[in-house]
C-alpha cells in the first residue's frame, strides 16, 4: 500500500496441555511455549506497529505467589524487545544457578512469563491514543484467583461509551478512550457473577454471552482467567478473522492461518478457522470445547484481510490476491489499447506485488492466445525466424518502483516537505521508451492517494512515460472502517474528495447541506444508525467519474501525459475472495447497526472541519 496504513492488531494464544518437564524432554526446551509465542507473533508482525504485549497465568500456584503477569513495549522493535526482557532474565538466573534450566519446576517458579497460558498481541490502535498504556494485553487484578482477567483483542468496538453504563460503571479519562477498557469491565463484571454462582469455577461460556450480547463491532479476543481457564472469540458476522489448531500439546490460536502453520509446522487442514459467534474455551485442566456463544449471522469476514493486512503466504490468501490482479486484466488491456508492446508493468512495493503475478498471468494468457491465433493464421507460411519471433513475444515487467523505507523519519514539514517526499519512491532509469511505452503500476489500494500524488506519480513521470496507469486490487475505499481499520475519517478518502470534487463542480453543493440537515436531525432523535447518508453522496456518479476525478487529484498539476486509475470492481472483488465478503468501505453496508452511525457521525464531522474519528 502506498499510504501507510497498518492499521491493524495480531492475537496469538497458546495453551501448554503437559508440564514444563514434558516440552523440555520432548522438544529439548522448557522454554517452548514461549518461544512459540515469540514466533506466532513475528510471524504476524505485519499487523499492529504501535506496540506489542504479553500476558502468561501459571497453573497450580501457591495462595499468595504471583500467577498472572503481563508486560507491553512501545519500542521500535516491540515484540523482540518484551522477549529480550524474558531472555534477561533467565540470563541473571543462570549467572547464579548455571544449570537452572535443567529444573522446570524451579525455573517455572523464578522466571515471571513462564506460564502455562500464554497470551501476546500486537497493537495498532483505533481508539484512545498510541502509547504504553492503551496497548494490551489488559488485565484486571483480584484477590480472588478465579477473578483475575488478562484480555487482549483484535477488534474495534463503536459502542464504548454506551457499554459502561450497561454495567454500571462511570468511566474515568483513560478508560473512556478505549474499547478494550469496556470490553473488559463487561468480561469482568459477568465473571464476577458466574464465580458468584460457582466459587473458583465462573462458567466462561456463560459470561462470553452475557459479555458478547452487549458488543457491536468486529472482534477477535483472547482471554486468561486467574483460575487457569483461557478462551478466544470471534463475532457473530465473523468480521475479524480467528485461527487455531490444536494437538495433544497445544491449543493455538492467533489471527493468521499462516502464522499458525509456519510456527507449529502443520497443514493447512490442521489448521481451523473458528467460525462466526464461536468461542474455543479450554479449561484448567487442559480440555477443550469450542462453543456457540453468538448466534451466527450472516458472515461478512473483512475482505481487507485478503487485499492488504494478513500475510501473503497463505495459501488461499495468495491465490485470492493474485486473482484479484488477474480480474484487472480485460480492463486493463482496454485501456492500453491491447497494445502490449509498448507497455510495462510494474507494481508498488512490496504488499502489491502478489496481486501484481496475478496481473502479469493474465496478460501472458492474453498473449498466448493472440500467439495461438496468429500462428494459425499462417498456415503454412512461416519460418524459423518468424516463428521465433512471435514464440518470444514477452509481457515486459519490470522493478520500477522502489521504496526508500528509512526516508520518512526526516522528513519535515516545512516548504521543503514536497521536495522530499517524493523521494520516499526511487525508479529505475532506463527502462520506459520516453513518450512510447505506458506505464501500468498495481498498487493494493488507494486511500488518500498522497503518496501516489506526491512521490510516485511525480518519480515515475521522471521516466517521461506516454501515459501512466494506476491499477488498484481494491475497489474505491468511499466509507469508513469500523471494526478494526483505524480509517474512520471520510476527508482522508481520496474517492471520497473526488465524489466532493465533482459535487462542487456540478454546482450540486446543496445536497451536502441537505445531508448535513438530514444528519442532525436524525443525531438529534438518537436515528443514527437507521440509514448510510454518505451513500447520497456517491448515489449521482458512476464509479468511472469517480476514477477519473481521482486520476486527476493525483496527477501533480506540472504533469503533462495522461494518469488513469482503474479500480477492481466489487463484483470481481467477491469473485476472487469468495469467503470474506465484508465490504462496508467500499459498498458502505454496515453488517451491525453502530455502523451506519460511525458513517453519518463521519460525515458530520468533515461537514464540520472536525479532524476525529466518526465513533
Ligand atoms: N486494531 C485493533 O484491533 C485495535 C484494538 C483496539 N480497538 C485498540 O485500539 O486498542
Amino acid at each position: 500500500m502506498s499510504d501507510a496504513i497498518k492499521h491493524e492488531c495480531g492475537l496469538a494464544f497458546i495453551r501448554l496441555r503437559k508440564p514444563f518437564s514434558y516440552y523440555q524432554q520432548q522438544y529439548g526446551s522448557v522454554m517452548y511455549g514461549l518461544n512459540k509465542l515469540y514466533l506466532l507473533m513475528e510471524k504476524q508482525h505485519n499487523r499492529g506497529q504501535d506496540g506489542a504485549g504479553i500476558a502468561s497465568v501459571k497453573l497450580n500456584v501457591e495462595p499468595g505467589y504471583p500467577f498472572l503477569h503481563r508486560m507491553r513495549s512501545i519500542e521500535t522493535r516491540a515484540i523482540a524487545d518484551l522477549f529480550s526482557q524474558v531472555g534477561e532474565e533467565i540470563a541473571d538466573l543462570e549467572k547464579y544457578q548455571p544449570d537452572i534450566r535443567n529444573h522446570p519446576g524451579l525455573l517455572k517458579g523464578h522466571v515471571r512469563f513462564l506460564g502455562e497460558l500464554l497470551l501476546g498481541h500486537l497493537r495498532y490502535g483505533t481508539q484512545g491514543k498510541n502509547n504504553v498504556e492503551f496497548c494490551h494485553p489488559f488485565i484486571k487484578r483480584h484477590t480472588i484467583q478465579s477473578r483475575n482477567l488478562a484480555l487482549a483483542g483484535n477488534f474495534n468496538l463503536v459502542n464504548t461509551e454506551e457499554l459502561f453504563g450497561l454495567v454500571n460503571i462511570d468511566p474515568g479519562v483513560f478508560q473512556r478512550q478505549s474499547d478494550l477498557a469496556a470490553m473488559m469491565e463487561v468480561v469482568h463484571h459477568f465473571l464476577v457473577m458466574e464465580d458468584e454462582l460457582t466459587p473458583g469455577n465462573p462458567d466462561l461460556a456463560t459470561v462470553l454471552r452475557k459479555s458478547a450480547k452487549l458488543f457491536d463491532g468486529g472482534y477477535h479476543i483472547g482471554g486468561l482467567v486467574g483460575n487457569g481457564d483461557s478462551f478466544v472469540m470471534r463475532d457473530a458476522h465473523g468480521i475479524r478473522p480467528s485461527y487455531y489448531y490444536i494437538s495433544d500439546d497445544v491449543i493455538v490460536a492467533a489471527s493468521e492461518r499462516a502464522a499458525i502453520r509456519t510456527s507449529f509446522n502443520v497443514g493447512e487442514n490442521e489448521v481451523k478457522e473458528l467460525m462466526p459467534g464461536q468461542a474455543l474455551i479450554v479449561k484448567s485442566d487442559g480440555s477443550y470445547a469450542v462453543e456457540q456463544i453468538l448466534e451466527p449471522q450472516e458472515r461478512r469476514a473483512c475482505s481487507f484481510e485478503r487485499i492488504y493486512f494478513s500475510r501473503g503466504n497463505d495459501e488461499k490468501i495468495y491465490r485470492e490476491r493474485s486473482q484479484l490482479g488477474y480480474n484487472l486484466r480485460d480492463r486493463v488491456l482496454k485501456s492500453i489499447d491491447y497494445n502490449l508492446k509498448n507497455t510495462i508493468f510494474s507494481f508498488i512495493p512490496n504488499t502489491a506485488e502478489v496481486a501484481f503475478y496475478g496481473m502479469v498471468k493474465g496478460m501472458e494468457d492474453y498473449m498466448n492466445q493472440i500467439k495461438i491465433q496468429r500462428i494459425l493464421s499462417w498456415g503454412n507460411d512461416f519460418d524459423e525466424e518468424k516463428l521465433t519471433e512471435m514464440i518470444n513475444r514477452k509481457i515486459r515487467m519490470e522493478k520500477i518502483a522502489i521504496k526508500d523505507v528509512k526516508m520518512r523519519t526526516f522528513i519535515t514539514e516545512d516548504s521543503s516537505r514536497n521536495e522530499m517526499v517524493q523521494h520516499v519512491y526511487d525508479i529505475t532509469y532506463g527502462t520506459v521508451v520516453p513518450g512510447q511505452d505506458t506505464l501500468v503500476v498495481i498498487d493494493d489500494s488507494i486511500v488518500r492517494g498522497t503518496t501516489l500524488k506526491e512521490s510516485i506519480v511525480r518519480m515515475l513521470a521522471r521516466l517521461k512515460p506516454k501515459k501512466i496507469i494506476v491499477v488498484s486490487s481494491a475497489p474505491q475505499i468511499r466509507y469508513p472502517d469500523c471494526y478494526g481499520i483505524d480509517m474512520s475519517k471520510l476527508g482522508d478518502f481520496i474517492a471520497f474528495r473526488a465524489a466532493i470534487a465533482l459535487i462542487k463542480e456540478r454546482g450540486m453543493d446543496d445536497l451536502l447541506s441537505r445531508l448535513q440537515a438530514e444528519c442532525r436531525e436524525l443525531a438529534r432523535m438518537g436515528q443514527l444508525h437507521t440509514k448510510n447518508l454518505v451513500k447520497e453522496i456517491y448515489h449521482p456518479f458512476s464509479a468511472e467519474e469517480i476514477a477519473a476525478k481521482v486520476a486527476e487529484l493525483i496527477t501533480p498539476s506540472d504533469i503533462d501525459f495522461e494518469v488513469e486509475v482503474i479500480f477492481q470492481t466489487i463484483e470481481s472483488l467477491h469473485s476472487a475472495c469468495p469467503t470474506n465478503t465484508g465490504d462496508w468501505y467500499f459498498t458502505g453496508n454496515y453488517p451491525t447497526p453502530g455502523g451506519n452511525r460511525v458513517v453519518n457521525q463521519a460525515f458530520l464531522n468533515y461537514m464540520e472541519g472536525k479532524n476525529e474519528r466518526g465513533y
